[in-house]
């Protein structure tokens, strides 16, 4: 399906996406607000049409050029990340507004309760993210201790020259892997570990049943600092919260061994990044393989993109043709839902 869809994006484009606003606006679908979805070239406009089999959609940037014109008859906003986040003024604006639906499951950058009291629900899309999230969380491992990327750049720049001793990786299988926040995704990171044979521990708020932990081979540690001391790779799988912000700092990475390779599949502010670019040149920890930091990308210059040690990716772990696709399926059975009348499936309280 995602295949066809992604092969129309050559005719929309044609289209010029001059299709005009009025002749989506006269197909009397609910008007949702989204932004990479009506732009040429955006990254989610082969998606387009899954949407626009129930809702007309404006682009952001339609909608600055002529706020008076749709601001009435905006139903929904369709948020991808820190994009196009509903702030106070967006919302004061929106007076039809019925329901936030974001692609994705963590909901730190929006602001459910302001949102909520404008009576907007607000809904996210557990599930369909968390196998592309714990192959990501793998993926980072993977490449972070087998060098992946520097016998790329050895491939492509240094064909003349021997490989240097710090070429050498280090083993996944067998090793120790720390878990931090064994919720759905944790948890299938700790099955995919299962199958490297790795010893397993976690760390989160509640302890997983005991048949959970013995399926997977995980040992529960009360105290997050006997994981950090242990592990070989710490992946930090936790929401970003209060509690959670900054979670992992100098304190804690100089708990982990100097061989230890730290994992973020979460959001770059559970680290302290200030702190691990200190680590990592102190040669506190052994390298670091980040899917988010703070900002994303990192702009260019930035210490940690000239380590060696370190992977930092602009935040993927999603970022797959079948688990987008899943995405924006969800985003439409939730604005359904809410427009409707209903609750939508994924609705978020606080
Ligand atoms: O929250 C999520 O599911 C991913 O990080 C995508 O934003």
């Amino acid at each position: 399906m995602f295949h066809s869809l992604c092969r129309a994006v050559p005719l929309l484009l044609r289209r010029g996406l001059k299709q005009t606003v009025v002749t989506r606006m006269s197909m009397e679908k609910p008007l949702i607000l989204a932004t990479a979805l009506g732009t040429p070239g955006g990254m989610y406009q082969c998606f387009a049409p899954v949407i626009e089999k129930h809702f007309t959609i404006i682009s952001s940037e339609e909608f600055s050029q002529n706020r008076e014109r749709f601001a009435d008859k905006i139903r929904a906003i369709f948020v991808w990340g820190g994009v196009l986040v509903p702030d106070r003024d967006l919302l004061q604006l929106l007076p039809n507004l019925e329901v936030v639906v974001n692609g994705g499951v963590g909901v730190d950058h929006l602001d459910i309760p302001l949102i909520n009291s404008f009576g907007v629900k607000v809904s996210n899309t557990p599930n369909v993210v968390d196998n592309a999230t714990a192959d990501m969380g793998m993926a980072l491992m993977l490449a972070s201790a087998r060098k992946l990327f520097y016998g790329q750049n050895y491939s492509l720049c240094h064909e003349e020259e021997d490989m240097p001793e710090s070429s050498m990786g280090t083993d996944v299988s067998g090793a120790t892997l720390g878990i931090i926040g064994m919720g759905r995704i944790g948890y299938k990171i700790a099955k995919r570990a299962q199958g490297f044979e790795m010893k397993i521990l976690y760390h989160n708020r509640n302890r997983r049943k005991e048949e959970e932990e013995r399926a997977v081979g995980a040992r529960y540690c009360a105290e997050m600092v006997e994981l950090l001391r242990e592990s070989d790779f710490v992946m930090v799988v936790v929401n970003l919260s209060p509690q959670t912000h900054k979670l992992i700092g100098a304190r804690e990475l100089a708990m982990m061994k100097p061989t230890a390779t730290l994992i973020n599949v979460s959001r770059g502010l559970v680290v302290d990044q200030d702190a691990l670019v200190d680590s990592l040149q102190r040669g506190v920890i052994r390298a670091a393989a980040l899917d988010v930091t703070y900002p994303e990308p990192l702009p260019r210059g930035h210490p940690l993109l000239a380590l060696p040690n370190v992977i930092a990716l602009p935040h993927m772990g999603t970022h797959t043709l079948e688990t987008t696709q899943l995405m924006i399926e969800r985003m439409v059975t939730n604005a359904l839902a809410a427009l409707n009348g209903g609750q939508p499936p994924d609705e978020v309280k606080v």
